[in-house]
């Protein structure tokens, strides 16, 4: 078996990690972490999503973020929209890549943007077209690929069905997304396989949350597939409103420690992901989620650098 030489990693920590927090957190700490995130060598950044602001308050300054983003060549930003309103919004502030997300369970389509999964594709359809004649890719979302907090399982036929849904509307690429956490080495494996009957393997992403501790596994599950893009969230942040229970993305630390422990390469400088790592998290007022932030920032105490200067 041969992994793939080189990962990319989405990180999505200022959009789904931050649409859930409670507190207001300002357009400028999300601007800063966006800057922390490119300068520890993201190139793909998911910045915000212009959703509704009655639905999710907390991405309400999605295009103050946008403007006060000092872009670099080489980075692609990209935002979250649900329909033409979100696009036409979108479009002047100058995003790389748009998402659409869709789901494979139609409960939480229902919940989550308010229409079955087939109006959701007739919303999507122009977005894609829209986005395309402006030049820019389009990135289809498929949550609950691996189970629903409304309607439990997820038969693999749904998943499929949505992905060749997605195809034929034109989506460039899509992100298989276990919203809840539940997914499983072989069961995530199996996800895949219908994903790649449709889409080549450099279009094809994982997106997982570590609700049960599974992402790690699942990520290199998805490895050994030969999968190697990947969406992660800076300081294990996130979580979907319409996901109860849902705890946060699997931690971009905690997956570039894995990867580069195996030679894969990531472009990413691990210590400088940990400043941007505890810069949100004290902006929030909390340690990081992931276990390699906190080891890492824990070697860097006074205590821990006297007890090594005595080793
Ligand atoms: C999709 C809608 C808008 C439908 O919501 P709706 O109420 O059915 O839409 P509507 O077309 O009837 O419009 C209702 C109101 O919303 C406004 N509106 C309509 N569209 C927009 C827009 N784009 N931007 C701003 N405003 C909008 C519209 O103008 C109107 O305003 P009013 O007249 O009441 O003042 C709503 O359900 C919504 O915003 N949902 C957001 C859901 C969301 O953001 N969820 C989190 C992201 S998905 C996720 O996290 C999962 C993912 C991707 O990470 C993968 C995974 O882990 O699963």
């Amino acid at each position: 078996m041969v992994l793939p030489t080189r990962v990319t990693l989405v990180d999505v920590g200022p959009r789904d990690g931050l649409q859930n927090e409670k507190q207001p957190v300002e357009a400028e700490h999300k601007i800063e972490l966006v800057h922390r995130l490119q300068a520890a060598g993201l190139r793909e950044i998911e910045v915000t999503s212009f959703v509704s602001p009655k639905w999710v308050p907390q991405m309400a300054d999605n295009a103050e973020v946008m403007a006060g983003l000092a872009r670099r060549q080489g980075v692609r930003y990209s935002v979250l929209v649900p329909n033409m309103k979100g696009l036409e919004a979108a479009l002047p502030t100058r995003p790389d890549e748009v998402v659409v997300f869709g789901a494979a369970s139609e409960a939480f389509s229902q919940r989550n943007i308010n229409c079955s999964i087939e109006e959701s594709i007739e919303r999507f359809r122009p977005v894609v077209a829209q986005a395309h004649a402006h030049g820019l890719k389009v990135r289809g979302a498929i949550s609950c690929a691996l189970g629903c907090p409304y309607q439990g399982e997820v038969p693999l036929d749904e998943v499929e069905r949505v992905v060749r849904l997605m195809k034929d509307i034109g989506v460039d690429h899509v992100g298989v997304a276990d919203t809840i956490g539940v997914g499983t080495p072989h069961k995530v494996q199996a996800a895949m396989e219908r994903a790649l009957k449709h889409y080549p393997l450099h279009e094809v992403s994982g997106h997982f949350h570590d609700t049960y501790g599974q992402a790690l596994a699942n990520i290199y599950a998805c490895l050994e597939m030969g999968i190697h893009t990947f969406d992660a969230s800076v300081a294990g942040l996130g979580g979907c409103p319409y996901a109860k229970g849902a705890t946060g993305n699997v931690a971009t630390e905690d997956v570039v420690f894995m990867l580069h422990g195996l030679g894969i390469e990531t472009g990413i400088d691990l210590d400088a992901l940990v400043d941007a790592a505890r810069f949100i998290s004290d902006v929030l007022g909390r340690k990081p989620v992931s276990r390699v932030a906190n080891a890492l920032l824990a070697k860097r105490t006074p205590a821990a650098a006297a007890g090594r200067a005595g080793e």
